[in-house]
């Protein structure tokens, strides 16, 4: 008889319907119910996977792309590893410009999967010739046939979350969710996520998470772009010195600033206390969710819905190395040095 295979095709097949977990102990003192979406279960490790796929195939969809061409994009790292994996699969070329904030684990990872890769100056303005932005609409100009995917003003970014982290979302919970906290870099995971489950209903509260020396709170409430909120700091994903077109912030109710140490901490504290390899954004999102619950946003029926955009293993020379944390400052006097946990048998 017939064997029947049970395989899927290739790996885009795996992206998306990421499972819902509940939180148990880092919510344990918190009035409510927390559910984390887990999207370092896509095939590529982060909720990017989601608008690689969706904006590639809408372009071959609109006869843009054809096989052999190039697409180029800026990515913190995690959209360029999706693309990349994409673009293997469709059989594109693949080139990315980078920041040079992005750690050097991701750009070996883009390597291998590989990408060109160009890494820019981190701390110079969007509009410097320097810049991630500037370089890559640079190369799209002088490479003929490429595809510039440009997640931060690209409204199908957003569309790809609402097409399937908003239903999802809304059907993991039977419709019972009350509050999402997501972080915002380019806007699209919010957004897109926001705009399906107010449609489904208004009263849910949404949250996006933003860094101190990002200039997207502010913007979310006075409209007004100031450049006087932007500075250097280190996490990589969250928060922006531009305004992107793919937020939308109509649909976000409001924003809650994190800090990079408080975000390093709790990105480690989820690891340590669910069992759930996260990464540095995904600390932040829970940091959030944490003041939140301090401020008494939540109450007993809350179902509070966390994404956490990416994997842990993205990290280990960051938030995942002691060394680093104590180079940050990040061992201070709230958060005291972790016991060596580590015995060396001599
Ligand atoms: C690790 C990480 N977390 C969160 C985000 C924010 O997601 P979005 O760009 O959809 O706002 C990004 C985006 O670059 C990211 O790379």
């Amino acid at each position: 008889m017939e064997q029947k295979i049970k395989a899927y095709n290739n790996m885009l097949e795996l992206i998306g319907n990421t499972p819902l977990i509940k939180l148990n102990t880092i919510t344990e003192s918190f009035e409510g119910n927390f559910y984390a979406k887990i999207e370092g279960f896509n095939p590529g490790h982060s909720s990017k996977d989601r608008i690689a796929l969706h904006i590639i195939e809408e372009a071959e969809r609109k006869g843009i792309l054809k096989p052999g061409d190039t697409i180029i994009e800026t990515t913190s790292g995690n959209t360029g590893f999706s693309i990349a994996m994409v673009s293997i699969i469709k059989g594109y070329e693949c080139i990315l410009a980078v920041s040079s904030k992005s750690s050097k684990d991701k750009i070996d990872m883009l390597r291998a999967m590989g990408a060109k890769v160009y890494v820019c100056p981190a701390h110079v303005k969007a509009d410097d010739p320097r810049s991630y932005y500037e370089v890559a609409k640079r190369m799209h100009q002088e490479i003929e046939g490429s595809v510039y995917i440009n997640q931060y003003f690209n409204e199908l970014n957003t569309n790809a979350h609402y097409r399937t982290t908003g239903p999802e979302i809304w059907n993991q919970t039977g419709g019972a969710v009350t509050h999402l906290v997501a972080c915002s870099g380019t806007g699209g995971t919010i957004s897109g996520t926001a705009r399906f489950l107010k449609e489904q209903n208004p009263d849910i509260r949404i949250i996006g998470v933003d860094a101190y020396g990002s200039v997207l709170k502010k913007y979310h409430e006075t409209r007004e772009f100031d450049p006087k909120e932007i500075y250097p700091y280190r996490i990589e994903g969250l928060g922006k010195n531009l305004i992107p077109t793919a937020t939308d912030f109509d649909v976000i109710d409001t924003f809650v600033k994190v800090t990079d140490e408080e975000a390093a901490h709790t990105a480690r504290e989820i690891s340590r206390s669910e069992g759930c390899f996260v990464g540095y954004t995904s600390g932040a999102a829970m940091q959030a969710v944490k003041q939140l619950a301090e401020e008494g946003e939540f109450d007993a029926n809350s179902k509070v819905v966390v994404i956490f955009p990416d994997h842990g293993s993205r990290y280990m020379s960051k938030v995942y190395s002691d060394d680093w944390m104590r180079e940050q400052g990040f061992f201070d006097t709230v958060h005291s040095e972790i016991e060596e946990d580590i015995q060396y048998v001599k």
